[in-house]
């Protein structure tokens, strides 16, 4: 009998990706498998179809969309069998290029019909309100929360990537950099901009904390010590360059989990907004299968 697999499309992902979609859809009936499609509808929409198709025994569920979608269908299937597929149809789709999961539509099928799988083990925020939110790839607190917070949603659909540096640039001579309170594995730091990263890119391609994977448990803390826009274009102009790590304001280390404080800072999570600090940062209860090359 063909395997059954539900996709979770987000159309409001990448742009004008339906057709890349499709073409995967067709190769994968022809792989013998019986894709079911869900379109999500609104934000947090994946969780819920998705929460629904790994209580039904679904054996793969499909984030089709970007480091967001699959975030949100990973937290929806927590605790289940399900295995998570990964159709990288969003707009920097960070973990896909993390694990080498292909973007073009035939190879991507062929990954998911093989149906190999690795663990990968997300982060968990906390809120003080209760609040829980699962992230699969970074969570970011100060600045580059701030340039998510603020982006257009109409430009990031419109020109993709190019959004986030407009919005990087719009976004330096106004923020104003708030310290940040962090606490790793019960160490007392500062710091003007933090992200905390499962994986060692950022941003797409970028080097952000060579020997970090998502398939092992952990994170790896990134500290931006300093803080203005003259800071910002710095850490700005060394991340294509590969060399942000190498920054002497830039400190990484290895941690198992983070507490994060300061007034009025604002967080990311997978390149969405999430709220404000204070938040607490640790692994999610259970790794999950996801399916890999
Ligand atoms: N129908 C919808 N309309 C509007 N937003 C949606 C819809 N469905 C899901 N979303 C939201 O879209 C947001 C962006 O999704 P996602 O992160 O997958 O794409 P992306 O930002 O283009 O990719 P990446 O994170 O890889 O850059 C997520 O926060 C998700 O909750």
């Amino acid at each position: 009998m063909p395997t059954r697999m539900l996709i979770v499309f987000n159309p409001a992902a990448g742009a004008r990706r339906r057709r890349r979609l499709l073409a995967a859809l067709d190769l994968l009936r022809g792989l013998g498998m019986r894709p079911e499609i869900a379109e999500t509808a609104h934000r947090g929409h994946a969780s819920a179809l998705a929460r629904e198709a790994a209580a039904s025994g679904m054996r793969i569920i499909v984030a089709a969309g970007g480091d967001g979608t699959i975030a949100e269908v990973a937290a929806g299937m927590a605790g289940s069998d399900s295995a998570l597929g990964v159709l990288p149809l969003g707009t920097a789709n960070v973990l896909a290029l993390e694990l080498g999961l292909p973007r073009a539509p035939e190879r991507a099928a062929a990954v998911l019909a093989m149906g190999r799988t690795a663990l990968l083990h997300p982060g968990l925020a906390r809120w003080p309100d209760g609040r829980a939110l699962l992230f699969v790839q970074m969570l970011g607190a100060g600045f580059d929360a701030a340039v998510v917070h603020h982006l257009p949603g109409g430009l990031k659909r419109a020109i993709g990537k190019g959004a986030y540096v407009l919005q990087t640039l719009r976004e330096m001579p106004r923020y104003r950099f708030p310290p940040i309170r962090v606490e790793a594995d019960g160490e007392g730091l500062e710091a003007a901009s933090v992200i905390v990263t499962k994986g060692r890119l950022y941003a797409g391609r970028f080097l952000l904390a060579p020997g970090a994977d998502p398939r092992e448990p952990g994170f790896h803390l990134a500290l931006f010590r300093d803080g203005g826009a003259l800071a910002a274009l710095r850490y700005g102009a060394a991340l294509p360059l590969g060399l942000l790590p190498r920054l002497p304001s830039v400190s990484l280390r290895r941690v198992r989990e983070v507490r994060l404080a300061g007034e009025g800072v604002p967080v990311q999570a997978d390149g969405d907004a999430a709220g404000m600090l204070p938040s607490f940062i640790g692994p999610a209860p259970r790794p999950l299968r996801i399916v890999v090359p």
